[in-house]
């Protein structure tokens, strides 16, 4: 039997975007790539992404987070994910401390500070955007990732063109458009997500700035397809107007599952992400699952 199997499970959503939570600590259980997939597979834990929790590594955090995929690849950062661990953290009957209202994660990308603002509400330091090509990564060297050379569709007339390249942890390539709902996002997503310009794939942004204080934003995750809303999508949308010119360092971004407020901080250029986390029930991991995928 898979060792995973009868594990209690969170599933909760930030803004839509399908979060499950899966608390390992205490434990030295690893989730696979393939257990990863058979989780996504079942109605009742499937996520966008799968949040693990593991012992802390390092003093001063409280939990270090694996985040799955759908496909089961992994990722550097998820912002509504952090949310949605924070509030199981503080609020969740069998794993919270209701006496807490800040904590720490640590994933592979880096420290994830988070406070809880209200009940439901929690805002997340999602860190300094890297914005050097080698670090975003593509496989050319540009000079200015705020306009990097890359289009889609006709030569002398693209449907998508020249993105704004924004690592929040986790790649993303944001292309400002006039409305992204417009676009056949599930035709063009993975065509982007895949191109060769992104050895590690990219995130794909749709973005239209329409004031300087508000974007509207259409995201196509790697390793999970369109999703209601993405967390590090937002946070990179709004570096990216800025790095434009088109908008102000605060703005509310709404995506297709609701709004986030993002700040892209001047004092020490962290961006902070505030938004909501819904909890919809929990439930334990079924050995057939993991049988059936094996
Ligand atoms: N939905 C997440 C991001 C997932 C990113 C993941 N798709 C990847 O980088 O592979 C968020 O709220 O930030």
């Amino acid at each position: 039997m898979n060792a995973l199997a009868t594990r209690r499970f969170l599933k909760m959503n930030g803004l839509g975007n399908q979060i499950t939570v899966l608390d390992l600590r205490g434990s030295q259980l690893r989730v696979s790539e393939s257990d990863a997939r058979a989780i996504a597979a079942q109605p009742g834990a499937r996520f966008d992404q799968l949040m693990v929790l593991h012992d802390a590594l390092t003093p001063g955090t409280d939990a270090y987070v694996r985040i799955y995929n759908t496909d089961g690849s992994e990722a550097g950062a998820c912002g509504n994910g952090t949310r949605c661990v924070a509030w199981a953290m503080m609020a969740d009957p069998a794993m919270g401390d209701p006496s807490r209202t800040r904590l720490t994660l640590q994933t592979k990308a880096g420290l994830l500070p988070a406070v809880r603002e209200s009940e439901l509400v929690f805002t997340v330091d999602m860190g300094a955007p890297r914005l050097a090509w080698d670090e975003i990564p593509l496989a050319e060297p540009f000079h200015d990732t705020a306009h990097f050379e890359l289009q889609i569709g006709p030569i002398d007339d693209p449907i998508l063109h020249t993105p704004c390249a924004v690592n929040m942890g986790n790649p993303h390539a944001v292309f400002f458009v006039d409305d992204p709902y417009r676009f056949n996002l599930e035709q063009i997503g993975p065509l982007l997500e895949n191109h060769p310009i992104f050895p590690d794939r990219a995130n794909i942004e749709l973005a239209a700035v329409t004031a300087p204080d508000h974007i509207v934003l259409r995201v196509w995750e790697r390793g999970a397809g369109i999703t209601q809303a993405c967390g590090s999508g937002a946070c990179a949308a709004l570096v990216a107007a800025v790095r434009r010119e088109l908008s102000a360092r605060k703005a509310v971004v709404s995506l297709p599952g609701g709004d986030l407020t993002i700040e892209w901080r001047e004092r020490d250029g962290h961006v902070l992400m505030t938004g909501p986390v819904a909890f919809e029930w929990e439930g334990v991991l079924e050995p057939d699952w993991f049988e059936r995928a094996a």
